[in-house]
């Protein structure tokens, strides 16, 4: 489905992705994981085209992605979501307009300036925000949300797209343990149940062991962990990481709790 064929990016003659590749047969649930610096949020902008690659492929069910150009690209773009650290919504509009504004790059700039959505759309929108259990929320501004009710917002727009890869930078690096239980249960959902692949880039080595079928770890712009969850030890962490013996894994805990009240409300709404 996707590979990764030796891919570069450059910038001012240093490389901050350095020859990587690697391949993902199915819609996989993909942690990457690394020290701030190593190329993470590089690579996932390289996949969506937000940057340009100076040396690779990318190819997508056989197709280098790398190299559209124009509306083969911007249609690209729509079918890869991109959810941000800081969610990245328009705070003083309603979350069901938000949502919305996923469809933007499929529709003529009049009709989305003028804010004219069709009935099946706005359906739609309230459908997908049932779905991540905030449809109670559609009308509020999205300022007045929580921050893990924001990033569901999030998912609810990269959803409206209908994306085939979800692709993930640091969702839940501004949220409190709780709220990125959620967040990353909400992701998850939608890898087993829509089989969309998730490239997430992760800044906790518990979240990336607790939901991922796969974890690569990068070290300066280079590849140097590809392996399942259960093979990423200490050790491996440590090379990682860059770290010496003293490296502590709690450091890089969100210290999710397993069970408390919320998670147990969480897991009964998705299984009414
Ligand atoms: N637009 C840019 N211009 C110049 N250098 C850049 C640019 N974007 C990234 N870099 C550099 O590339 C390297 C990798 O950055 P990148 O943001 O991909 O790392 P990261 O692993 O995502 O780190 P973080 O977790 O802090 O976001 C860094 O040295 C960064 O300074």
């Amino acid at each position: 489905m996707l590979a990764v064929q030796n891919v570069t990016r450059v910038f001012s003659g240093r490389p901050a992705v350095d020859d990587i590749s690697f391949t993902v047969d199915g819609p996989a649930f993909v942690g990457i994981i690394g020290r701030s610096g190593a190329g993470k949020s590089t690579f996932l902008r390289m996949m969506n085209r937000l940057t340009d690659a100076t040396a690779g492929r990318i190819c997508v069910e056989g197709r280098d992605i790398l190299s559209l150009r124009g509306r083969e690209r911007r249609a690209w773009q729509g079918q890869c979501a991109m959810i941000f650290q800081q969610f990245n919504l328009v705070p003083r509009m309603d979350v069901v307009s938000n949502v919305l504004h996923g469809l933007l790059n499929r529709r003529p700039v009049l009709a989305t300036l003028c804010n004219l959505w069709s009935r099946a759309d706005i359906l739609r929108a309230l459908e997908i925000l049932n779905r991540l259990g905030i449809a109670e929320q559609a009308q509020k501004r999205a300022e007045a949300l929580s921050g893990g009710q924001q990033q569901r917002v999030a998912i609810a727009r990269a959803l409206m797209q209908d994306p085939r890869i979800i692709l993930a930078d640091e969702p839940i690096a501004s949220l409190d343990p709780m709220n990125a239980q959620i967040v990353m249960d909400t992701l998850r959902r939608i890898n087993v149940e829509d089989g969309r692949m998730v490239i997430a880039n992760l800044h906790t080595l518990d979240t990336a062991r607790r939901y991922c079928d796969r974890v690569i770890g990068m070290r300066d712009g280079r590849i140097v962990f590809d392996g399942s969850p259960a093979q990423l030890s200490t050790g491996a962490a440590r090379d990682i990481y860059g770290a010496d013996h003293s490296f502590n894994e709690a450091a890089t805990s969100t210290a999710l709790p397993a069970d408390s009240a919320a998670d147990a409300a969480y897991a009964a709404q998705l299984m009414a």
